[in-house]
Formats: C-alpha cells, structure tokens, sequence
C-alpha cells in the first residue's frame, strides 16, 4: 500500500513546468501543421483541401454587434466564368481567418480589363485577421475586431482580390500559459510576497483534501423529473464546499442536472460561471436554461454563438441596454463613414480623401468603444450567470470579475490548462463529464516535439486530426467511486497505464528524486500528455467528492448493455421509456412483415469474416503525406449502404439515421455513396458524433487484413462512444476474425455481438 503525500514546493514545480512543456509541444504541432499545410500545399491544393477559398472579391463591409466589421466576400462573376458556388470546404463559423491576396500556382493571363501590378492580383492591400462570421454556399463572412485588424492597420484596405485561409488558432494557448503562470505566482511566490490562495486551488493541487460536506437541510428540488441519482449530484454539487464531480455515461442527464444545479445556485444568490470545453457545449446549456426565466448572459464572439441564441449575447445585451444608447448616435455615424470607404457599386475612395476619413472611423470608433465599455460593465454587473468557453472566460469583459461557482462541462473534454482559466476566478467548482469517452484531441500526441513519444505504428494511424489517437487502454477501468467504501488516500495500484509517464522525462526524474523510497507517491501526479484531464486528476485524488449518474434515457437496453457491463460496472441502467423501443415503434416506419428483420433487432452484426472485403490504406499524396494512413474499406461501404437503404425503405427518415467510422478515408469513401442520395443522412467520425445521438447508428469498422491489425480500433473510448450513439438501433459492420484480434476488449465485444445481435453475413446482397 502506497501512501499519497502532499506535493512539495519542488513537485509543484515540476507540475507546472510539465503543463507547460505539454502546452508548449501542442502549440508547436499546432503551428505545424497549418505552416506544413501552406507550405507543402500549393494555392491549388490549399482550396482543394477546404483549407483556401481563393479568388474572391469584398461584396460589402458592415459594422456588426461589438463593433467587429463583418467583411462579406464572394467570388465576382468578372472572375469566373464557371458558377460563383464555393467548393466544399472546411469553414465554420468560429474559425479563425486570415483574408489576404489571392496568390495563383501557375502564371495565369491577367484579367480582362484589369492592369496586373502585382501577380495578377491587380492591387496589393493589406492581409487582415478574422473569425468566420457566416458561410453560404456562394458568401462567406469574416468578422474583425474593431480593435483588432482595422484599428491597427488603420483601414480595412483589403486587396481587390482576395483568399480566405483558414489559421490555427494561438490565442487560446496564450490564455492557457497565462493561466498556468497566473498559478504559479499563486503557489509558489517569489519572495516576499504572499498571496491569497483559495481552498479550492490548493484543494486542485493536492496540498489539501477537500473540506466536509455542508448540509443542505431546506432543498426543495425544482424539476420534479430528476431521478435518483440526478437527486444526489445535485445534493453533493450544493453540499460540496469546494468541489464536486459529476459523472455523466452516455445519455444520463448531465445537463439535465447541471441545470437545476444552476437554478438552485441562481436561487441562492449565488454568482456562478458556466463553461463548456466547446461553443456547442455551452449554446447546449444555454438552451436549456433559458426556458427557465435565468438572467443568463453568453460571452464570446457572436461568430461562435448559434443564431437562436444570440439575443442572449452579451453584445446583444449591450446593444438593447439602457446605458448603450448614448453610443447608437456615434454608431450611425460609422457605418455610414463605412460604407462610404467599401465603395461598393461606386468609385472607390482613395488617397488623402480616404486616409482623412480613416482618421475620422478611428476617432469615432475610439468613442463608441468608451461608451460602449460602460453599457458592457453594466450588463456583466447584472448578471447572475454568465456562459462562455474555458477559454472564453479569459477575455477581457471577464477580467476583474469574480464567482461564487464555476461549473465545467463536457470537462473531460477540456485540457486542464484551459480549465484553470475559468476557475482562478471562482471559490468552488463543479465538473461534469465521463471519464470513458474520448478525451481531448491533442495534435503533439503525434508531434516530434511532443515529450511523449509516439511509436510509429500509433504515429501512422492519426495523420489526420478526426483520427488522432489516444493511448490505447488495456485496462480502462471504473476508478473507486463516490458509493464504495474506500479509503480516500487508497493505494492506486489500479490506477490505468495513462498516468506512467515516459520514463526518459527530464520532468519524471524530477518526480521520481522527489519520491523517496519507503513507497510514498505524491498525490499531484504529472500527467503524461494533455490527454489526461482536471477530472481524471482530481477523480484519482479525491474519489469521494464524484457523483455518478446511473439511469440512461437513449438506448435501448440491450444496446446499452455492453457498455454498462463492461466499462460502467453494470450501474447503468436503462429508463423504462427507453429500454424497449425499437424503429418498428417510429410512427413513420412500416409494421409489415417484409421489414421486421430491419426495424425490430436492436442490434445488428455484419459479419464480414472470410468474405475477403479488405482494407485499404490512403496515401493520395494530397498534403504531402498529411492524410497518408487513412484507411477504407469498399466492399464494407457496399455493405452500410444497402443496410441504410433498407432502413430508408422501411420508412426511417434518413436524418433520423447516422454512418459513423473511425477512419476519416471512410467517410469520404461513404459521403460519395451516400451524400447524393440522402442529404439528411449524417456521415462522420466516431470522434465528432460524441455528445450527440441518432435513432439509428450504423458503424463502419473498416479494419480487415491478413495481419490481423486494429490500429486505433482499439480505444476503448472510442468504441465507447461509437457504441452509445444510437437510441433504437445499432448495426456494426466489420471483420470479426481481424477485430478480435485486437486485445481483450475487442474480443469481447466480438463475441457479445455474436451472442446477443441478429448476425448476418457481411456479403449478403438480400
Ligand atoms: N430525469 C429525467 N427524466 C426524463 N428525461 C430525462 C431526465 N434526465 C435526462 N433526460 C433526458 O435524457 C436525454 C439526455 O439528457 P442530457 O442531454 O441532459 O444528457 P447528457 O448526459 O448531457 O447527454 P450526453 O450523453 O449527450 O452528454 C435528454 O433528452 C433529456 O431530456
């Protein structure tokens, strides 16, 4: 039996230093890969990997909410000939942009009637930095601070012909540092100066444990729908004086729960902070409390936030607020010294002339920005409870303000560097999210300067960032929960692999030096890759303080029992409004005979052993190797297509139905069988289903070859994810000769598949 010491001043030390070489590899492969993309890729290339739109003109310039100028662009028909519809691509409101010159592979003929100055752009303007504000399928709109981009190169003199390139995006990692440094001066000072640290860092940190719970004798529950064990997080969330986990399996009302939190909180005065690793995460919240009359304002870019909820906006509130309308005179004024300067359908302004009304826009928006300050800080004194992203909460509407709560959701999600963002400003913390599905994407997994190293079979298998793996777990297990009787400093024999750090490590030396031999281990572990998140750490320490919600409202039960078996202990259990529905039960679908063997299994195998439908690996040379390793499988794709057809013909909606796949040179492969046919259909990633849910999941397995290879099969959260995807009906397509060979987990999962599944035979044609 090991026992867990508090961290000294050195171990401290060491575990921010290693956040920070964490951070630092992460940024580095971020940057990485956007320059090795510029640079391997041409113009061309650029555009045909969604990255680039190129060749675009600027339809209009108009001031939009927060004084951020929203910069339309679109391809003029003087330029194409062809229609003026964009190619796929990868834009999506909330990306990072730069808008810059239109730049060509090869030497073109310059444009009639135009005069070639430079390439065959015409006119050089200036490169200008944004966030995608709106895309169609013929207009993209990129949003520019007004402090940012124009402010500074003083006029939005943007090229006459421009590209749109898509960035990585560094202001997050500048965030994250800063938090980790604005925690250091906290723990460990310099000398002489000794600052206040809250109970909840040392807490986080592992110097203390956490305190007792505090009764709540007077909760009266506001949703009467909360089960039991909804009941008792939201008890422990409240009773907790300084933090309190919740975790939430698939489909158990996590949100559900962290709503009547929050309104209990809001009940009490309570001044609390609502994050979410993700926008989606937080507009998912959002929704949900709204309804309920909370005075929620959402922070962030009105770029990120969902149409439908943008009155809740803090830039919407601050725009319909009382103190705002001293500045909408000022407002008036700039948007029509804008539109004068775009130009657009007149001549446009230049020289001196335009220069002299730049000064002018500077000088008004430096008023509008004064006034506006003051309607900001007015809103954001009246709220009670502010959403954002981690990330989000860094911003500097944020940044003297301080809460009674901070809650994080989906925090299983979110590196823990991003978490401290929110949680310096606060006194107690909530957590929400499930240990045992997939953890943050981290790119320097895959990295050279990663300080842990991948092999390079794992490397090989997450070229692309849908596929980037984790540790393969051989042993994920429940940890010692809240309801078992454990000592709360127990020995972590059971702990899983992940937390080993690579043994090489400068900072691990520094660990094992500090650990001194009488088998003593300090209870602040460094973690061995961003992977390993706040929850997991705090989780391992302290036990006792999560809350695990049991009652599923997704799947049917067979669906649900693997799963739960398997990962959950056999403590997920499913609601009786969901444990026996079927497609058949669908109000749309066919209750004849002829498509029972479609609608009533829960769960069907294709089983595609010995049918000889290989795998085949990507290696197009598109991005210089970026994508090579991918991999496909078509006969197995012939296979989920006829079995979605057939669902379709049995009177499933097709958006009632997703395709999901590990492998990204999957999906495309499916998109170009199924996209033309079905538009409602989802195709995706395993990866980018998590959180969501459809009555009917088809998962694609792909891997079938002679040398019985999984690659990255073999995560467990992964499978996890795929497997808790569907509410009525899972069909698995795959070779169970291969898949079995992939460890103890697949094997298993192989053989529950062929025990409880109807199991066909993966080349039937009927
Ligand atoms: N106590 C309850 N009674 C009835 N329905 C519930 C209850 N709790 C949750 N649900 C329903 O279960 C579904 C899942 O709930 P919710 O979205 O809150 O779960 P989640 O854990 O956040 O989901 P995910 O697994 O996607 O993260 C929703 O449709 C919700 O209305």
């Amino acid at each position: 039996m090991r026992r867990k010491t508090i961290p000294t001043p050195e171990q401290l030390s060491a575990f921010l230093t290693r956040q920070r070489e964490l951070l630092a590899a992460e940024r580095a492969a971020d940057i990485e890969r956007t320059s090795l993309l510029f640079s391997k890729c041409s113009p061309k290339l650029l555009e045909q990997r969604g990255l680039a739109l190129g060749g675009l003109g600027v339809a209009g310039v108009e001031l939009g909410l927060g004084g951020k100028s929203l910069v339309e662009l679109e391809r003029p028909t003087a330029y194409h000939t062809s229609p003026i519809f964009f190619s796929p691509h990868t834009f999506r409101p909330g990306d990072l942009a730069r808008i810059d010159q239109h730049v060509v592979s090869s030497a073109r003929k310059p444009i009639k009637g135009k005069k070639a100055t430079n390439g065959e752009t015409g006119e050089t303007g200036k490169a200008v930095e944004g966030v995608v504000y709106r895309v169609s399928d013929t207009k993209i709109v990129i949003a520019i601070d007004g402090d940012r981009g124009a402010q500074e190169s003083e006029d939005l003199d943007l090229p006459e012909r421009c590209r749109v390139l898509k960035l990585a995006n560094t202001v997050t990692y500048d965030r994250m540092d800063k938090a980790i440094d604005a925690l250091e001066r906290l723990v460990l000072p310099a000398s002489g100066s000794s600052p206040a640290v809250s109970r909840l860092v040392e807490i986080l940190l592992g110097i203390y444990p956490p305190s007792p719970p505090v009764p709540v004798t007077d909760l009266q529950f506001m949703d009467p729908s909360l089960n039991l064990s909804q009941k008792n997080a939201v008890r422990a969330a409240l009773q907790a004086p300084e933090v309190a986990l919740i975790h939430g399996p698939p489909g158990t009302g996590k949100t559900h729960t962290l709503v009547e939190i929050i309104r209990q909180l809001v009940a009490k005065e309570q001044k609390v902070l609502v994050c979410g690793a993700s926008n989606l995460a937080v507009d998912n919240l959002l929704e949900r409390l709204v309804p309920h009359g909370i005075p929620v304002t959402r922070l962030g870019h009105p770029a990120r936030v969902l149409q439908s909820l943008q009155s809740s906006t803090l830039d919407a509130q601050t725009a319909a607020s009382d103190e705002s309308q001293l500045a909408k005179d000022v407002k008036a004024d700039i948007d029509s010294a804008m539109s004068a300067l775009a130009g657009k359908g007149k001549a446009r302004i230049r020289g001196a002339e335009r220069k002299k009304m730049w000064d002018e826009v500077k000088g008004l928006r430096k008023e509008w920005r004064k006034r506006e300050g003051g309607a900001v800080k007015a809103v954001m004194g009246r709220a009670k409870v502010v959403l954002s992203t981690c990330h989000g909460a860094g911003s500097r509407q944020l940044q003297n303000s301080q809460f009674d709560v901070v809650i994080i959701d989906e925090a299983t999600q979110a590196m823990e560097a991003v978490c401290w963002i929110p949680i310096l400003k606060a006194k107690k913390l909530i957590l929400a999210g499930d240990p045992l599905q997939l953890p943050p994407t981290v790119l320097s997994l895959d990295s050279e300067n990663s300080p842990k190293k991948t092999t390079p079979k794992e490397k090989k298998e997450s070229t692309a960032k849908t596929e980037t793996p984790s540790e393969p777990l051989d042993e994920v297990t429940l940890p010692e929960s809240d309801d078992e009787e454990l000592e709360e400093e127990s020995d972590d024999a059971g702990a899983d692999s992940e937390e080993k750090p690579a043994a090489s490590e400068p900072s691990q030396q520094a660990e094992r030096k500090a650990e001194p031999s009488s088998k003593k281990i300090c209870r602040l572990r460094l973690p061995h890759s961003l992977e390993v998140t706040l929850f997991d750490r705090v989780e391992r320490m302290f036990p006792r303080v999560k809350k695990m919600l049991t009652v599923q409202y997704r799947m049917h039960a067979i669906i649900c029992q693997f799963p739960s078996t398997t990962l959950y202990r056999s403590k997920l259990k499913s609601h009786e409004s969901v444990a026996a529905h079927l497609l058949r039960d669908l109000p749309t679908v066919s209750k004849d005979d002829e498509f029972s063997d479609v609608v009533t299994p829960p769960v069907v195998f294709f089983d595609t052993a010995g049918c000889e439908f290989f795998e085949r690996t990507e290696a197009d040379g598109l991005s210089g190797g970026l994508d090579e390793g991918s991999k496909s499988n078509e006969n197995e794709g012939a296979a989920v297509q006829r079995w979605v057809q057939k669902l379709v013909m049995a009177g499933v909606a097709p958006g009632q139905i997703a395709v999901i796949t590990p492998y990204q040179a999957q999906v495309t492969y499916l998109t170009s069988l199924l996209r033309a046919d079905m538009p409602d259909l989802e195709i995706g990633t395993v990866d980018g289903m998590q959180g969501r849910e459809k009555e009917a999941v088809v998962l694609s397995l792909v891997r079938s070859n002679d040398k019985r290879e999984v690659g990255f099969l073999r995560e467990k959260r992964r499978l996890n994810v795929a497997m808790t995807r569907p509410r009525r009906h899972l069909c698995v397509v795959g070779d169970s000769e291969t898949v079995s060979q992939g460890g103890t987990y697949l094997k298993n999962w192989m053989a529950w598949l062929e025990q409880n599944a109807d199991v066909r035979y993966g080349g039937d044609e009927t």
